[in-house]
C-alpha cells in the first residue's frame, strides 16, 4: 500500500517495530530505521505476519548521511529494495545524494512498480543553506521523489525562518515537502513547519531514543502539531 502524504504523517521513528501498538496512539505512521535494527528484514517480515496496524516508511540511513548503515553501500539500498516486498512497507526515504549519484536507479523502480511512495532526503549536520539553496535541494528532490525532505542544522533563528520560509514557498508552489531544523534551536520548527506545509515530523516513542538532535517526544510533537493545525 503506497502512503500518501496528501496531509501530514506523524512518524514515530523507531529501530524497534515491537513498539508500534505503544506508538498507535499518536503517530499516523512508523519510520522504521532499519540501519540501526538488528535483522531489519526479519523484523518487516514479523510485522507483516503480526498485528501491526500502522504504515511504515523504511529508511535505511548511511553513515555518510548521519545514520549507522557503514557497510556496503550498495547493499543498503539493496535491504531498502528488499523491504518494498512487505505489506506494512507503504513508503522507503532515499538519499538525494545517492539519487544524484545514480546508484538508485533500479531501487526507484522498484518502488515504482510496488506502488511504494519515495522520499528523497537531504540532511545538513553543520548549518542552515540559505533559503534559496534549500529551495534549489528540495526542487532537485522532487524531480525523482514523491516527498522531498530536508533537515538542516539551525544555529539562529534567521536559520529557523529560512526553513519555514523554504518550507512555505515550495508548497505553495504545489511541491509535497518534509522539513525540519534539527538542534535545540530547531526544535519548534518540527511542530510548526507543518503549519507552512511540511507534510512528515518524526518523534521517537520515548525521548532518549530520539534519531536525530532536538526532536520532541512523539505524544509532545502529536499534541503541538494538532494544537497549532486547530
Ligand atoms: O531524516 C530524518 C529526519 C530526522 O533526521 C529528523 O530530524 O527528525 C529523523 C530521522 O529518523 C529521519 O530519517
Amino acid at each position: 500500500m503506497g502512503l500518501d502524504f496528501d496531509s501530514f504523517v506523524l512518524a514515530a521513528s523507531t529501530a524497534d517495530l515491537s513498539t508500534e501498538p505503544v506508538a498507535r496512539d499518536h503517530a499516523d505512521a512508523i519510520e522504521f530505521r532499519m540501519d540501526l535494527a538488528e535483522e531489519s528484514l526479519e523484523a518487516l517480515e514479523s510485522y507483516d505476519d503480526g498485528d501491526g496496524e500502522l504504515p511504515v516508511l523504511a529508511t535505511n540511513r548511511a553513515e555518510w548521511e548521519g545514520g549507522e548503515w557503514n557497510g556496503d553501500d550498495a547493499a543498503r539500498l539493496e535491504a531498502l529494495a528488499e523491504a518494498t516486498r512487505f505489506e506494512a512497507v507503504g513508503a522507503i526515504d532515499i538519499e538525494l545524494e545517492s539519487i544524484l549519484e545514480g546508484d538508485a536507479e533500479d531501487l526507484l523502480e522498484t518502488a515504482r512498480e510496488r506502488d511504494v511512495t519515495v522520499v528523497a532526503s537531504a540532511h545538513d549536520f553543520e548549518g542552515t543553506p540559505t533559503r534559496g539553496e534549500m529551495v534549489s535541494t528540495l526542487t532537485e528532490a522532487g524531480k525523482y521523489a514523491d516527498v522531498s525532505k530536508l533537515a538542516v542544522t539551525a544555529e539562529s533563528h534567521a536559520d529557523t525562518l529560512a526553513v519555514l520560509a523554504a518550507t512555505e514557498q515550495m508548497t505553495a508552489h504545489g511541491d509535497r515537502v518534509a522539513t525540519m531544523a534539527m538542534g535545540e534551536l530547531g526544535s519548534h520548527t518540527r511542530a510548526v513547519a507543518p503549519v507552512y506545509g511540511s507534510k512528515i515530523g518524526y518523534a521517537p516513542v520515548e525521548a532518549p531514543d530520539a534519531t536525530a538532535p532536538g526532536q520532541y517526544d512523539l505524544e509532545t510533537l502529536s499534541r503541538l502539531v494538532s494544537q497549532l493545525e486547530a
